[in-house]
């Protein structure tokens, strides 16, 4: 990576270190037990992280029988708010801890991955997927080609899966999402809580319904159309490509999309409109900048600006960051409930960022 790519990324990782002294302070006070974390490691961890355990059917079926039906929301008996902002604050810390992670990208990127692909499933015609039932931990959908590398996200987050037992494992995926877009600088993201994990292997969403980076603008619109997303939707969720990376030993692909790959901005979108051609090299079809030969698009996200009705959004986007933060915070808390019920007169949750906290 040339040093283009790494200077801001350095600058806003010793912007936060400057306050890490307080936000470890503020944290201090949430830290578990190692004992107490060690034994429910081993309590729990199958119920987690342990994918083969659908090598056996049985062992999935008959620890919950069939949950055919609507998924209803079901927050915990006495939680509420501060418990989850409790939780919220302590992946903060974590990610905080681990700006160096991924060349200087963070955890910022991959968590946001995870939450998008925990949800991205939903299919609205059969109703079936979505992140209410936690179930990426089972195969199928564990060993999903698209899902490769998203272990190292659930492994980030297992520790708060022990912390605070009562969590289900699609609300502690979503809410991670949450935290790192809003503590890389993006919108506040309404949350609700309540999804359920389930051992039932007939929750597990069939391979396939997450998107092919190689794909055409069509299939874009279709695929989006299938999770009840129209347009406008699309483009925003997408934008979250200014954060993170591509990474040869995942997806094929590599490289980041921008210089700023750990902070939230409209950035996808501007230099989406600027020069690309197609990269030479041995690895699959992907598009570098004509300035620096130092950034990537996937063939679907310059898809973005060859179809017109995509087009029309990335440049609004682009020329207004205040209206992609608008917009993809919407869409975003839209996409991380997919497929899942809530009891009427349910009230988002908006929690603090780390900053707001501490001033
Ligand atoms: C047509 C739709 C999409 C396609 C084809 C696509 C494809 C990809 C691919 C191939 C990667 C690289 C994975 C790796 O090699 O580690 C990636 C990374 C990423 N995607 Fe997407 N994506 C799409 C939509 C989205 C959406 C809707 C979001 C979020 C709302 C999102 C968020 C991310 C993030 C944050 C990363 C960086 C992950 C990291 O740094 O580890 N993507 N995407």
């Amino acid at each position: 990576m040339s040093s283009v790519a790494i200077k801001p990324a350095l600058i806003r990782a010793s912007r936060q270190t400057y306050s890490r002294f307080a936000r470890t302070a503020l944290l201090a006070g949430l830290a578990g037990s190692g004992a107490v974390a060690a034994y429910l490691y081993s309590k729990n961890r199958n119920n987690y992280n342990n994918s083969s355990n659908n090598n056996n059917g049985k062992k999935l079926t008959t620890l919950m029988a069939g949950v055919a039906g609507p998924n209803i929301a079901k927050v915990p008996s006495g939680k509420g708010l501060k418990d989850y902002q409790e939780i919220y604050n302590d992946i903060a810390g974590k990610i905080e801890e681990n700006l160096d992670y991924d060349g200087g990208a963070g955890f910022y990127g991959q968590l946001v991955r995870l939450s998008w692909h925990a949800s991205g499933t939903y299919d609205k015609n059969t109703k079936t997927g979505g992140s209410f039932y936690g179930s990426m931990i089972y195969d199928p959908e564990s060993s999903d080609g698209a899902n490769a590398g998203l272990a190292a996200g659930r492994d980030f987050l297992y520790e708060f899966a022990v912390k605070y037992p009562w969590i289900s494992r699609g609300d502690l995926w979503t809410l991670g999402g949450v935290v790192a877009v809003q503590e890389s600088g993006g919108p506040k993201v309404p949350w609700r809580p309540g999804r359920v994990d389930s051992f039932d292997k007939r929750d597990i969403p069939p391979p396939g319904n997450l998107p092919d980076a190689s794909e055409d603008g069509k299939y874009v619109r279709n695929l989006f159309k299938r999770m009840g997303f129209g347009d406008r939707e699309t483009v925003a969720l997408i934008g979250a490509h200014c954060l993170g990376k591509c990474h040869t030993h995942n997806s094929g692909y590599e490289g980041p999309w921008g210089p700023s790959f750990n902070m939230f901005t409209n950035d996808f979108f501007v230099r989406l409109l600027q020069g690309w051609h197609v990269r030479k090299w041995d690895g699959p079809k992907q598009y570098e900048d004509d300035e620096s030969n130092s950034f990537m698009m996937l063939p679907t996200d310059i898809a973005l600006k060859e179809e017109s009705y995509f087009l029309k959004y990335v440049k609004l986007y682009a020329a207004d960051q205040d209206l992609f933060f608008k917009d993809f915070s919407k869409a975003y808390a839209a996409l991380l409930e997919l497929g899942v019920e809530y009891p009427r007169g349910s009230k988002p949750f908006l929690f603090k960022t780390i900053d707001e906290q501490e001033s």
